[in-house]
């Protein structure tokens, strides 16, 4: 799926809810054990129980590499279990000198067909346009991130006053168009969207940091509302850890489907 037919499918639902499965083997309900078996089968779960209210998840490949070769395969079943009618991220948040970032490029485009991968600024356009050189598939740049750790070098004021987030934004959206490329603004980083909006108006946001790390749909939607929608909001922790008891999965649609409603509003 590419850009395009995500936002037909967001206006299409009412919804723009990313689902993050970064799942954790400590932090499954009773009756998962941490083997490969059960923890397909709790991402399966998950993905059938909010298919309805997503049109999206996310894969934090952090979860899974932690786990070794066993980690790969439960990420490759993962993302074949994300039907097309659904647009999966691998969120890697790499970046390497050119050759290497082709390798990266393969990995999460070929050897695991996501639709996109995020990934870091840092090293410059010719660790990005490897990415970029699939047109078909979308390459997600980190922008404005959710964490503390943003104030040490994104909100750097550069000579002339501006912020190296907002130069991120604006160069990194000279190399390729709205229809390839999103940039990851947390939620947590309301204040700033209004700003990062008149930087690139039409690109779709990536937005995580909703729920747990305290963002909120509402805040998220006012400021970064876009021509087409373009927000996609990531919950991971809030949707598939709703609750560790019997009713997780019920727990887990439920909130998804508030998520979504609350989504619903926002649609002019
Ligand atoms: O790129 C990301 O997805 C990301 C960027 C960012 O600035 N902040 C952030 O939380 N994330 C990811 O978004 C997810 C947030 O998870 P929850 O806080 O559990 O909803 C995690 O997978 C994070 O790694």
């Amino acid at each position: 799926m590419n850009i395009k037919q995500l936002a037909a499918t967001i206006y299409q639902k009412r919804s723009f809810l990313c689902v993050g499965l970064d799942t954790d083997p400590d932090k499954l309900p009773a009756g998962f054990a941490n083997t490969a078996q059960d923890i397909i089968r709790f991402n399966k779960e998950m993905i059938e129980a909010t298919l309805d209210h997503a049109v999206a998840y996310k894969i934090n490949t952090a979860f899974y590499e932690a786990m070794g070769i066993k980690g790969w395969q439960i990420m490759e079943e993962t993302l074949a279990a994300i039907p097309d009618t659904h647009f999966s991220i691998a969120d890697a948040k790499r970046g390497d000198i050119g050759n290497t970032a082709a390798q990266y490029a393969r990995t999460f485009f070929e050897t695991y067909p996501f639709d996109s991968v995020t990934v870091a600024p840092y090293m410059g356009k010719d660790s990005i346009q490897p990415f970029l050189d699939y047109t078909d598939k979308t390459t997600i740049v980190l922008g404005l991130t959710s964490n503390k750790g943003a104030d040490d070098f994104e909100r750097l004021q550069l000579t002339g006053g501006q912020q190296l987030y907002e130069k991120v934004l604006t160069t990194v959206a000279g190399w390729g168009s709205p229809d390839n490329l999103m940039f990851v603004v947390g939620a947590t980083q309301a204040a700033a969207l209004q700003n990062i909006r008149k930087l690139i108006p039409e690109h779709f946001l990536l937005v995580p940091g909703v729920g747990a790390q305290g963002g909120t749909v509402e805040e998220v939607a006012a400021a970064g509302w876009a021509p087409n929608c373009g927000l996609l909001i990531n919950v991971s922790r809030g949707v598939i850890y709703a609750s560790k008891e019997d009713d997780y999965l019920q727990a887990a649609r439920l909130a998804a489907k508030g998520y979504q409603e609350q989504m619903a509003s926002a649609f002019k």
